[in-house]
């Protein structure tokens, strides 16, 4: 208006002009003006500042204002169809990692006017910046500001800008802008956006509540609708503080996890997927399922427990897999007893004959140890990353050696039973003690007497429940202890005696063997000699005495039948008397054996007078 007015008060020079526009463009801006006016005058306009003004516009705009802003928008609800896909469910969470991250640079800043927000999961709170609040963050020496923009701000601009109506997909939803000068854009995109979320997914993973996996049982024809995984919160309160074993041992352990969790470059660089497995073997009560918990509180991974027998196939044994989230431990128990894996890799399994009339439906498990073996290092058990494979057995001599060959189970730990060093550790947590004058008696009787930490941890709840002391606590515990090695000493004696018993009886049956085959060849040698004196060998006259008697009878073929029948009595005696108790035995060794013998001869001395 002003440049208007100025030429309004100049007319001279402004007719002027005129008339040499006139002069030049008369004629064809009449002509071409209408057209222009009637189809393209605002296109035209865009065109035209699109290609030669935006530029000097951005340069201005530059000068005038150099900073970048990056808007952060709340999700909007996950759909019902999206969730029921496993695999397209992962949908963005940047919003909520940037909230958590701006969660924590809150309350160290000072920002005034905070919301606070009860968190996803677990009991803590979600800071975060209120309306209108901003609050600055340095990264690498560059100044960053964020700021809470409601979402209904944001979509007015947005409309009006673009001359659109209102979309109301943004109702309810908020976004967080991140500002920061024109200069330091390479910086934010390429290394503090990445930290930005790094840092929010930690918290977010430190104040989710853990959670207990166990899978349902599958048929063979799941859905997207099935439900694969069940789960409860998980709050085990065990931790390798109360864990009952060797100290070295466990720091051992405690160090193989760390380097686990810590070594994400290490495994990418080697190409290995980033998963360790752990065999953990030994007797009942020894600790294993207690050994599970704890690495997980260590760790704060979830754990999923892979009931075997409920699944179908192997083809359901990847789907649970698939549907596991990194950070997690998966754990087959009692792999020893879950299903026969013993069969060859790729043989299927002999279908076993059904016991239930789920099994009668086809419902039986058809895993094999192939598919087995797939799921712990095939190409799907690398996705996701960042697990963990636990097996427990009672019975590790049972397993196939493919199962747990190093690589697949990194790491074997046996649990075994109570040492002095480990029951130290059961003093304490159940006594509350670290040291007693009966430790002593206690650390004698623990070399003696092989007992599981589960015992000991009885036998110290026992009389704890009972309102001991320390002392008859411990007093207790060791009256228990001599009781098991008496208990143990006597089970040892009369295993030895019937182990000696057993000796004995094998040495007698070889000697019996060796008998008979001695009298075997002689049997022969008979034949070619014709010599009945030597069918008869001294040395085994304990049980054929009377066969002496019939030396004279000079009749080979006799002599051979009397042979075959005294083999025949004595192998049935011999099974007859493995039926028998020791002594028993003894007394039909030395009774019925020699007469039964002595009958059979006198018969067939009888059938030799009869013939002659
Ligand atoms: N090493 C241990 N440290 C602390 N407590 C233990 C230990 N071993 C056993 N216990 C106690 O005994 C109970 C049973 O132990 P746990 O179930 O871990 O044994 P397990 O070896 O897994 O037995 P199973 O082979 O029968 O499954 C636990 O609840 C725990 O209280």
């Amino acid at each position: 208006m002003a440049a208007g007015g100025t030429a309004l008060a100049k007319p001279g020079a402004a007719s002027q002009v005129w008339r040499w526009v006139m002069a030049n463009f008369g004629s064809s801006w009449f002509l071409l003006g209408p057209l222009l006016a009637a189809y393209a005058p605002r296109r035209l306009f865009q065109t035209y500042f699109n290609l030669f003004l935006r530029r000097h516009a951005r340069r201005l705009l530059n000068f005038v204002d150099p900073y970048v802003s990056i808007d952060f928008w709340d999700c909007p609800p996950v759909s019902r169809y999206a969730a029921l896909q496993p695999l397209a469910s992962a949908h963005d969470t940047t919003y909520e990692e940037v909230k958590a991250y701006l969660s924590s640079s809150c309350s160290e800043q000072d920002a005034r006017e905070l919301r606070a927000e009860g968190a996803k999961e677990g009991d803590g709170l979600v800071l975060s910046l209120n309306d209108g609040q901003d609050v600055a963050d340095e990264f690498r020496g560059a100044t960053l500001w964020w700021s809470s923009v409601p979402a209904d701000e944001l979509v007015v601009a947005h409309a009006a800008h673009h001359g659109q109506q209102q979309n109301t997909d943004h109702d309810g939803r908020r976004c967080q802008r991140l500002t920061f000068h024109r200069r330091h854009r390479r910086l934010v995109v390429d290394e503090y956006l990445p930290h930005v979320r790094r840092r929010g997914r930690d918290i977010l993973f430190a104040n989710r509540r853990r959670r207990l996996y166990t899978n349902n049982r599958t048929t063979g024809y799941s859905s997207a609708y099935d439900k694969t995984w069940s789960f409860v919160n998980f709050d085990h309160p065990t931790t390798f503080d109360t864990l009952a074993m060797d100290p070295d041992r466990k720091k051992e352990i405690m160090d193989d996890l760390d380097a686990f969790r810590n070594n994400r470059e290490f495994y990418r660089r080697t190409g290995k997927p980033w998963k360790r497995g752990y065999l953990l073997y030994g007797p009942p009560g020894t600790g294993k399922s207690t050994m599970i918990a704890a690495m997980a509180n260590y760790l704060n991974y979830d754990i999923y427990d892979v009931e075997l027998t409920v699944v179908s196939n192997n083809n359901d044994l990847r789907k649970l897999l698939i549907q596991t989230t990194s950070k997690s431990i998966i754990i087959i128990e009692d792999i020893d007893c879950s299903l026969d894996l013993t069969g060859k890799r790729d043989g299927k399994k002999k279908p076993a004959a059904p016991t239930s009339p789920y099994e009668l439906h086809g419902g039986g498990s058809e895993v094999t140890l192939s598919g087995l073996l797939n799921f712990i290092d095939g190409l799907w058990s690398a996705c996701g990353g960042e697990r963990i494979v636990v097996f427990t057995t009672n019975h590790v001599d049972q397993l196939d050696p493919a199962l747990i060959r190093r690589g697949r189970m990194d790491m074997h730990i046996e649990m075994s039973y109570c040492g002095f060093e480990a029951f130290k550790t059961l003093a304490k947590n159940y006594l509350d003690i670290h040291a007693h004058r009966l430790f002593p008696a206690v650390e004698e009787q623990l070399n003696e007497v092989e007992l599981t930490p589960a015992d000991v941890a009885e036998c110290l709840m026992t009389a704890k429940r009972a309102g001991y002391g320390e002392d008859a606590a411990l007093e207790f515990l060791i009256q228990e202890l001599k009781k098991k090695g008496a208990e143990t000493k006597a089970a040892a004696e009369a295993a030895a005696a019937a182990e000696e018993a057993v000796q004995t009886n094998e040495s007698e049956a070889d000697n019996d063997d060796d008998d008979e085959y001695e009298y075997e060849e002689d049997a022969e040698d008979v034949e070619e000699e014709d010599d009945p004196e030597s069918v008869i060998p001294a040395d085994i006259s304990k049980y054929l005495v009377a066969v002496n008697n019939i030396a004279g009878l000079g009749d080979l073929s006799s002599i051979k039948d009397l042979l075959g029948d005294i083999k025949k009595k004595r192998a049935d005696a011999k099974e007859e008397l493995q039926k028998m108790g020791t002594g028993a035995k003894e007394a039909a060794v030395e009774a019925n054996l020699p007469k039964t013998e002595n009958n059979e001869i006198e018969d067939v001395r009888k059938s030799k007078d009869a013939r002659t």
